[in-house]
């Protein structure tokens, strides 16, 4: 389904200190060299318009959430989500801009990177580092020649059971029934330590931006079936 055309964030919202280019990051990714705390740290790739990320870092504060996005307009529109989520949109705000210099600290617990997520898990996260790595509704590559491009593939699989601590979770929906099949079979395959793939549920929505992300809302108003699983690292990896 094309994509509409993404509004970038008003000046109403100061969502600068929430976005971070590539190029702006420290090279080992931790809650520490990201956010300053020690907190427990989860990872989104492809967060689209953000609002997983926005509404699970003002449930969960006690955590840090960093969202992987690599459509830079995607990236910016969900830093301004972000932003108005933990309180900094402010109708009367002076229109002066933002700033995106990469120099202010994350004011919260979520911080939106414009960039590949794929590279990023190759070198710099470090090992059982990470809560939970989420990934909903990746791009689905439908030509059997495209699959290599999917998000989830053998060596992400393997960077995710890397980088996850013992009892880390990998969440993984989708509702292209093919992906999903594909993925389950995989991960059996390369990274057996994960386990069996655990059902997920997911609540009755009571207004628009109650759902999980974007594309769930989509899925379900179009009664299309979304296929909910995560993996959980067991505690004793040697197991
Ligand atoms: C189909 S959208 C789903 C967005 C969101 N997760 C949702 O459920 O509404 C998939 C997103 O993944 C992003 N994406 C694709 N490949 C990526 C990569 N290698 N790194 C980061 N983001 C990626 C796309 O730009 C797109 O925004």
């Amino acid at each position: 389904m094309p994509r509409s055309t993404i509004r970038l964030p008003g000046h109403h919202v100061d969502w600068g200190p929430w976005f971070r280019t590539t190029d702006q990051l420290p090279e080992t990714l931790t809650s520490e060299s990201l956010f300053g705390n020690q907190r427990p740290l989860e990872i989104e790739i492809g967060s689209g318009k953000g609002l997983f990320l926005a509404s699970a870092s003002t449930r969960q504060p006690d955590h840090d959430f960093l969202g992987i996005e690599i459509a830079d307009r995607y990236a910016r529109h969900a830093a301004g989500r972000i932003a108005t989520a933990h309180g900094h949109a402010d109708p009367d705000r002076k229109p002066v801009e933002t700033d995106l210099t990469g120099q202010t600290p994350p004011p919260g617990n979520a911080l939106m990177v414009s960039g590949n997520a794929e590279p990023l898990f190759e070198k710099r996260i470090p090992d059982e580092s990470l809560a939970a790595v989420h990934v909903y509704f990746p791009d689905p590559w439908w030509k059997k020649r495209h699959r290599r491009r999917r998000v989830v593939n053998e060596n992400s699989v393997r960077n995710f059971y890397r980088t996850l601590r013992p009892g880390g979770r990998f969440h993984f929906w989708t509702d292209v029934l093919d992906y999903f099949e594909i993925t389950i079979e995989m991960i059996a395959a390369e990274v057996p330590r994960f386990g069996v793939p655990i059902p997920e549920q997911q609540a009755e929505s009571t207004h628009p931006l109650d759902y999980h992300t974007h594309f769930e809302k989509r899925s379900r108003e179009n009664a299309i079936p979304v296929y909910r699983v995560r993996y959980e690292k067991p505690i004793d990896p040697g197991e």
